[in-house]
């Protein structure tokens, strides 16, 4: 079992560059199977655990895909889809897998797919999902676990309202429609710019899709599409959790490759709490060289403060001198970081779905771990700045979306390092290098 150590007291200084986005290359790697003509060539891979994932899903369905770590590369060729069941192994790893449904459906009208399940943030249910795919012709059975969805003639276009303005959902749906039959419009479309980059790269293989960024999405569909190259737009999470290191250390840090307007939610609040922020053309300068002051922080769909940067938010709350709110309204169980948190010294207490934080007390280092992805990531960054050694065990979690969190940091100056607990030799983070 790998643990981070972290011994907090370095101010960061420096340059990181930012990844391809997660959340973006996942439903990317997804729409890869609706060409039936040519090869996909996808750059700024973010080599992670999730995306080898969705690799090995891939090509467990017999499409033809090579991951290059070095050149942070992948290509597909699904000219040929020889089988359409997901296995659960792969799908328990990560719920994003249920991604490929859409595409399946749309390509060859079948899809048998374990039940995503909850996970440690929420229930997230696929309801939206499946509300969409049957408006467009879809049938679905549920039983032992999976979920088979088959289409008796081919998908054709409809008019969608979703309930919940879904990320997930909103994918599934433009990835379906891109090959129903005739136009679909999706309301309470999600808007985040990762939907924007899922319509970029299906119209980039010769599809129509229009509206993604704005909650009325339009597609319509064609008969096939083709093979492509294209690069995935930056990580927004990682870049904010890079802008909090910086800040939360007193530091100066430039962020290469953040996009400002992918940010404004974050940026605006972290100003608000005193950070000096410069949005460049090919990044973000971040400095913090004053105490900072509490805010009050709601996570909303975007545009609002993502969810996924709540944790990382509540432990720059921690450093601020008052008392600070942070609302989670996204995902209903997803403060499990809190008393990890308490368990280096935070003042905090959780209220319904809001937390008090009482920022402005000495954190000290302690032994804890990741409860999910961001909440781990938080836990580091809470670890920059306390007094002593912070161990983060349940690294899974991080590996899920950080591309070498731990080699980043310390190039920036944190003293950190990953040790295998087995060995006690360095982990897998510090021995990979493909710059
Ligand atoms: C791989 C990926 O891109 N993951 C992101 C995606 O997750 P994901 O796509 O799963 O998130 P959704 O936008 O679907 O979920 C938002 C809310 O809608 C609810 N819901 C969702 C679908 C549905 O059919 N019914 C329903 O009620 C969920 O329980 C949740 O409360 O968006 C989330 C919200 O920005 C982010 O935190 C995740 O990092
Ligand atoms: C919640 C997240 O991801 P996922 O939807 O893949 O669990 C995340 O990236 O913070």
């Amino acid at each position: 079992m790998d643990k981070i150590i972290v011994r907090g007291g370095n101010r960061l200084k420096g340059r990181v560059r930012t990844h391809g986005a997660k959340n973006a290359v996942l439903p990317i790697i997804a729409a890869s199977i609706l060409p039936s003509r040519g090869e996909i060539l996808i750059q700024d891979i973010p080599m992670l655990e999730d995306v080898k994932t969705i690799t090995q899903l891939l090509c467990s369905m017999g499409i033809y895909t090579e991951l290059d770590e070095k050149s942070e590369t992948i290509r597909i060729n699904a000219e040929t889809v020889e089988q359409t069941e997901a296995p659960y192994e792969l799908v328990r790893k990560m719920r994003a897998s249920f991604l490929v449904m859409g595409p399946l459906l749309a390509r060859k009208k079948h899809a048998r797919i374990p039940l995503p399940g909850g996970c440690a943030i929420g229930s997230r249910p696929i309801d939206q999902h499946l509300k969409g795919l049957e408006a467009m012709g879809a049938e679905f059975h549920i039983g032992q676990g999976f979920i088979e969805g088959t289409v008796p003639d081919r998908l054709r276009g409809a008019r969608i309202y979703l309930d919940v303005a879904s990320v997930g959902a909103t994918e599934n749906i433009i990835m379906a429609a891109a090959l129903a039959e005739g136009r679909t419009v999706i309301e309470n479309a999600a808007c985040e710019p990762e939907i924007v980059d899922l319509a970029n790269f299906i119209n980039a293989l010769g599809g129509h899709v229009r509206g993604a960024g704005t909650d009325t999405i339009r597609v319509e569909g064609k008969d096939f599409l083709r093979g492509v190259e294209y690069t995935v737009i930056p990580d927004r999470i990682e870049a904010g959790t890079y802008m909090v290191a910086a800040a939360i250390t007193g530091g100066e840090v430039f962020v290469e490759g953040a996009i400002p307007d992918h940010l404004n939610p974050l940026i605006a609040k972290m100003r608000e709490m005193g950070v000096e922020i410069l949005e460049g053309e090919n990044g973000v300068h971040v400095r913090a060289d004053q105490p900072l002051k509490p805010v009050d922080v709601k996570t909303l769909p975007y545009p609002g403060f993502p969810t996924d940067m709540q944790s990382q938010m509540m432990a720059l709350l921690m450093t601020a001198k008052g008392n600070s709110i942070i609302t989670e309204t996204v995902f209903e169980n997803r403060f499990m970081h809190v008393e990890e948190m308490k368990r280096m010294g935070a003042k905090m207490k959780i209220d319904g779905r809001s937390v008090l934080i009482e920022g402005g007390y000495p954190l000290s280092g302690a032994q804890v771990k990741a409860t999910d992805l961001r909440a781990g990531a938080a836990l580091v960054l809470a670890g920059l700045v306390a007094q002593g050694t912070t161990e983060v065990t349940e690294l899974h979690h991080i590996d899920r979306g950080y591309v070498r969190l731990v080699e980043k940091l310390a190039s920036l100056g944190a003293d950190i390092e990953r040790v295998s607990a087995d060995t006690g030799k360095e982990g897998l983070e510090v021995q990979q290098s493909y710059a």
